[in-house]
């Protein structure tokens, strides 16, 4: 029989998913509730903090540790807001290509819609549409939303969305900061003017589905992802413990949460931002929605100085998250021989 996928899709053998995943004893998950009556206080020494925040803070200090990845519940965005662009979304993805191609991205503007993203030079079985919080345009590099005509309510459903993930962002953003013993707005000025961006994921039923994956394995660049997914289930998370894969179960109404690089940096290691994937199936398509909370292109990034020491000293040289970003972009959109940009090219030996 012949391949039933193109060869630019196959990854090689000890990068196949094997075919059954385990759920059990994946990702912590952890409920918000208490931010919908409490404010985030500005200090971790607060003597009026409350108990049930105190608690809060320690369980993401520990999921960050753990694990890198989590889930959260209670959220506080409004249930409407993923309705609506899942609905937008999906009717966008069921659109004839040469439809959907007239948002395509370019060379010169990384947004819109595209269906050949290489993840460590193998295509990903996934169609994307990337639009940004904050349009832009320097002389390198220009980010500007290309929205399509179909459906009408596109836009506004993206728009509303991410006002409401973004917030969310935020508060996750102020519990880590408080997590590391630190002020809880210590982090928010370097996303005055972020790069933060969202992306609709849409990936296919796959013929192949041991042999190809729909995001290979990688990191995440930027400093917080906020993830939403639907109800099929694909997503792995290499368990720091063992090395495992494990599967994030789809849990209606929650987002995923995880550590990029930046946070990784500033935390001096403390927290590492974690290998993921994702694995298609052959019967259902699935969708996807991360919120890549980025900060602004100017911000230098390194060890943050309240968490350095003597005894702890910088472990990572100081890097530009605009030119990080951009090198990302580039080497993302077309298959390349040269491995792309990693934070360890920063690490200090
Ligand atoms: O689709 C997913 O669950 C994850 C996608 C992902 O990791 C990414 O877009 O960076
Ligand atoms: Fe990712």
């Amino acid at each position: 029989m012949g391949l039933q996928v193109d060869p630019a899709f196959i990854q090689a053998a000890e990068h196949r998913p094997k075919p059954t995943i385990s759920d059990a004893g994946s990702i912590p998950l952890i409920d918000l509730s208490p931010l919908l009556h409490h404010q985030i206080p500005s200090d971790p020494s607060d003597p009026a903090i409350a108990d049930e925040v105190s608690n809060l803070i320690a369980q993401i200090g520990e999921a960050c540790r753990d694990w890198g990845f989590f889930q959260v519940v209670n959220h506080g965005v409004e249930v409407e807001l993923l309705e609506r662009i899942q609905a937008a979304a999906s009717e966008f993805f069921a659109l004839p290509a040469e439809e959907k191609r007239r948002v395509q991205r370019g060379v010169l503007n990384p947004l819109g819609y595209y269906d050949t993203e290489h993840t460590k030079n193998v295509r990903d079985w996934k169609e994307v549409f990337d639009f940004i919080v904050i349009e832009s345009e320097t002389d390198s590099l220009l980010l500007k939303n290309q929205w399509p005509e179909y459906p009408p309510e596109m836009r506004e459903a993206c728009e509303e969305y991410v006002e409401g993930v973004e917030k969310l962002a935020y508060k996750l953003l102020e519990l880590i900061a408080m997590s590391l013993n630190l002020p809880a707005k210590i982090l928010n000025s370097f996303f005055e003017g972020s790069t933060s961006f969202s992306r609709l994921n849409h990936y296919n039923p796959c013929p192949s589905p041991d042999l190809v994956l729909g995001v290979g394995r990688h990191k995440d660049g930027g400093a917080l992802t906020v993830l939403f997914q639907d109800e099929v289930g694909g997503l792995d998370v290499k368990r720091k413990t063992d090395g495992e894969w494990v599967r994030v179960k789809p849990i209606h109404n929650s987002f995923i949460v995880n550590v990029g690089d930046i946070i990784q940096v500033w935390s001096n290691d403390k927290y590492e931002s974690v290998e993921h994937r994702v694995s298609v199936n052959s019967e259902k398509d699935r969708l996807s929605i991360p919120f890549f909370f980025n900060p602004a292109a100017c911000t230098n990034v390194k060890p943050l100085e309240e968490l350095v020491s003597e005894d702890n000293p910088p472990k990572y040289q100081e890097y530009n998250w605009g030119d990080f970003f951009k090198s990302r972009r580039d080497s993302n959109f077309q298959k390349s021989e040269k491995e792309n940009l990693q934070i360890y090219h920063f690490k200090r030996v």
